[in-house]
């Protein structure tokens, strides 16, 4: 942080381009087993969790993509439980217990120290930690899935990016896994970086994801304050004649504009549709 700005550098994710935010004051300032871990209050995008100098999320943006990373899973699927591999900040969580077909959801973070710092600083995304579904492991993820075979009927993989402790998430020895743990039609999202930055990660996590899945897609949407302003997802399901485009499950308007910031069944189907460059490149 220089002159009060927190400013988003990488030489080798975003080479030549950072994001900067204005800060009003640090919060929290720790150097964790896995990673170093800052909170900060920023003048204009409420709290910020940042995670080895990546921004993970902001109170004013981060709905953009717990809501997609979550819905396009939740609702390509006709009654899913739930689990989530990352995402200790507790966003998707939240997202997850809006679906009333959830009684149980699972969350598996390898860092217990951004529990806690979110449960600290980020009220409206760890409140979700306090429902009596939720079940919470810490560990690697990567490890847990091995311990569960066709169990859940969605698994979000909420992670941050391949340079540190979610390197593993990101190959294809974790997809397999994640399709061994994953139910007869089950679906799964993660994290999946950024057109304007990473083509060629992205290709390769199609084309690793095609060999253990059926049906692969990949989706995104626009959040300021990542990389580039805008995040993508894969989308993939066990089920052969899953069109991921269209959700099998929706809500009526009404009730989509108090349930959802982002998401709207529209939205579901327009994110797959990807410019002309990144759809050459995943051919
Ligand atoms: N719930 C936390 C979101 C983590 N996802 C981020 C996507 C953009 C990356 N540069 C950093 C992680």
């Amino acid at each position: 942080i220089k002159n009060g700005w927190f400013s988003e550098v990488s030489n080798t994710m975003w080479p030549g381009q950072a994001m900067n935010l204005k800060v009003d004051q640090i919060l929290h300032v720790e150097k964790s087993k896995y990673q170093d871990v800052l909170v900060f209050k920023s003048t204009d995008y409420g709290n910020v969790l940042v995670l080895d100098g990546v921004i993970q999320v902001t109170e004013r943006d981060e709905f953009a993509y717990q809501e997609m990373i979550t819905h396009l899973a939740m609702n390509s699927h006709p009654n899913p439980k739930g689990l989530v591999i990352g995402g200790g900040d507790g966003g998707v969580l939240r997202e997850i217990l809006k679906h009333e077909t959830v009684e149980e959801a699972h969350l598996c973070d390898i860092d217990d120290a951004v529990i806690k710092a979110s449960k600290k600083y980020l009220p409206g995304l760890s409140k979700s930690y306090d429902d009596p579904k939720v079940h919470v492991h810490i560990g690697d993820g990567f490890e847990f899935l091995k311990k569960y075979r066709n169990t859940f009927d969605v698994i979000i993989t909420d992670s941050s990016d391949p340079e540190g402790p979610a390197e593993s998430l990101f190959q294809e020895p974790y997809f397999k896994l994640l399709s061994g743990a994953l139910t007869e039609k089950g679906v799964m999202t993660t994290q999946g970086e950024c057109i304007w930055l990473h083509m060629p990660l992205i290709k390769k996590v199609v084309d690793d994801c095609r060999k253990v899945f059926p049906t692969v897609d990949y989706a995104y949407c626009t959040i300021p304050t990542y990389p580039s302003g805008q995040i993508g997802f894969m989308v993939c399901s066990k089920n052969p004649s899953a069109n991921l485009k269209k959700p099998l499950r929706s809500v009526d308007p009404e009730k989509e504009r108090k349930l959802y910031k982002y998401y709207n069944q529209e939205i579901h189907e327009a994110s797959f549709v990807l410019p002309t460059f990144a759809r050459n490149a995943l051919e």
